[in-house]
C-alpha cells in the first residue's frame, strides 16, 4: 500500500483540531439478538466524557454490535443505551444516528467514491453555511495534512489517506462521540504505528469520548484509557492496559495479551506442581486441576546447573531479544522464552532456566 505525495508522516499541526463537548456514554443490560445469534448478551458498560475505550476481542465476539447500537444505526433488542444519561434508543423516543451528535469511522472508511475529498469531509456538515462548512472541512482536512488533496477523488489516494479522510469527515463536525471500527486494521505495519500515534493525540485533542473496536490488543494498550475485553458477546474484563496484562482475570484473558507456555497440574496445599516448579494456585479448590501459564519474557536463561535443568533446542534472532525454545526436564514441549542471549551459548548446549514464581499465573484447567 504505497503513500502518496502528501507522504505518512504528513499529518497537520497538532492542536488546530476543533475542541468537541465530550458525551457520557451508557449501555446499560444490553442484548442484541439477529434471529438465533445473539451477538451481545447483557452488556453493562459505562464511558465517561472525554474518555478514550477500546472494545478489544476476536472475531464475532459483538465489538461493532455495540458500536453500531451507540451509533443508532441498530436497535437494541434489550436494555438502554444512554447519551448524557438520557435513553436514545427507547422505541418511542428513539434517536436517529444524525441527531445523536456521534461521528463514525468505518472499517471500510466509506467514503463516497463519486465526492471529492472536500465533499466528503462536507457531506457531515450540512447544517452549515457553505461557505462555512468549506472553512470546517479544510481545517479538518489540514489537521490531518490532506488539504493539499481537497480536490482529490477517494480512488487517487492511497489507504493511509483514505483513512484520514474519513478520519477528518468524523471530527469535522465537532461529535461529542467519536466511534471507530477497526481503523488501523487496513494499514500495513509501517504505517500502523504513525497513524495510530498521530490518531491517538487527534482524539486527545479534540477531546471527544472515544470508543475504538479493534482485535489487536497493542493498539488498545497504544490508545485507549481503559481496555473493555470481550468475549462470545459478553464484557470478561474492564480495566487499563496495565491492569489486563498484570491481572488478567482469566486464562482468557491472559491467552488474549501474552503468548504463554500452559501446563497443567492438580492443586494441592493451595499451590500446583509442575516440571517447572510449584506455584501458588490461590482461590482455586483442593484437588483441581490448575494451568500455569509462563510468559516467555519472564523466563531467564541462566548457566548450566543452576535453577531448572534445560537444553537450547531453537533460537530465532528477533533484534532486541532473542525468541528461543527451551527443553526443561520432565516437561514434553519446548518452553517459549523472549530474551536476549550470551554469545556463548549456542542451540543444544545445557542451560539453567530460572522462571520467578511470582510470574507465573494460575488458572482453573476449567476456565478455558
Ligand atoms: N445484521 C446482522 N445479522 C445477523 N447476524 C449479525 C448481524 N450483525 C452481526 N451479526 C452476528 O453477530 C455476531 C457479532 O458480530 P459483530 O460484527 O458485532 O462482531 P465483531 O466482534 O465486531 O467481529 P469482527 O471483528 O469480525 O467485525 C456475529 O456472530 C455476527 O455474525
Amino acid at each position: 500500500m504505497a503513500e502518496t505525495k502528501s507522504g505518512w508522516l504528513g499529518w497537520g499541526r497538532r492542536g488546530t483540531a476543533g475542541a468537541a463537548i465530550p458525551m457520557a456514554l451508557g449501555f446499560e443490560n444490553v442484548t442484541q439478538r439477529f434471529g438465533a445469534v445473539t451477538a451481545l448478551s447483557h452488556v453493562s458498560l459505562s464511558v465517561k466524557p472525554g474518555e478514550i475505550v477500546a472494545l478489544l476481542g476476536q472475531s464475532g465476539c459483538g465489538k461493532t454490535t455495540l458500536l453500531r447500537l451507540a451509533a443508532g444505526v441498530e436497535r437494541p433488542s434489550a436494555g438502554r443505551v444512554l447519551l448524557e444519561g438520557r435513553d436514545v434508543s427507547n422505541p418511542d423516543r428513539f434517536i436517529e444516528p444524525e441527531h445523536r451528535g456521534v461521528g463514525f469511522v468505518f472499517q471500510d472508511y466509506a467514503l463516497f467514491p463519486h465526492l471529492s475529498v472536500r465533499d466528503n469531509v462536507r457531506f457531515g456538515l450540512r447544517g452549515q453555511a457553505p461557505a462555512a462548512a468549506d472553512a470546517t472541512a479544510l481545517r479538518a482536512l489540514g489537521r490531518v495534512g490532506l488539504a493539499e488533496l481537497a480536490d482529490s477523488y477517494p480512488h487517487m489516494l492511497s489507504g493511509g489517506e483514505q483513512q484520514r479522510v474519513a478520519l477528518a469527515r468524523a471530527i469535522a463536525p465537532r461529535p461529542g462521540v467519536l466511534l471507530m471500527d477497526e481503523p488501523f486494521s487496513n494499514l500495513d505495519r509501517r504505517l500502523r504505528d504513525v497513524v495510530r500515534d498521530e490518531t491517538a493525540a487527534l482524539l486527545e485533542e479534540t477531546g471527544a469520548t472515544s470508543i475504538i473496536v479493534t482485535h489487536d490488543p497493542e493498539d488498545a494498550m497504544r490508545i485507549a484509557d481503559r481496555i473493555v475485553l470481550m468475549r462470545a458477546g459478553r464484557i470478561v474484563q474492564v480495566g487499563t492496559g496495565e491492569e489486563l496484562y498484570r491481572q488478567p482475570g482469566s486464562l482468557f484473558a491472559a491467552r488474549f495479551f501474552c503468548d504463554l507456555t500452559e501446563v497443567e497440574g492438580r492443586v494441592s496445599d493451595g499451590a500446583v506442581d509442575t516440571p517447572f516448579g510449584r506455584f501458588a494456585a490461590p482461590g482455586i479448590a483442593e484437588g483441581m486441576m490448575a494451568v500455569a501459564c509462563i510468559r516467555p519474557h519472564r523466563v531467564r536463561i541462566v548457566p548450566k546447573g543452576y535453577y531448572l535443568r534445560g537444553r537450547l533446542t531453537g533460537r530465532r534472532f528477533l533484534g532486541e531479544a532473542d525468541h528461543l525454545q527451551v527443553m526443561v526436564d520432565g516437561f514434553d514441549r519446548a518452553l517459549s522464552v523472549r530474551a536476549p542471549l550470551s554469545g556463548e551459548i549456542a542451540v543444544g548446549d545445557e542451560i539453567g532456566v530460572e522462571i520467578p514464581s511470582d510470574e507465573v499465573l494460575v488458572f482453573p484447567a476449567a476456565d478455558q
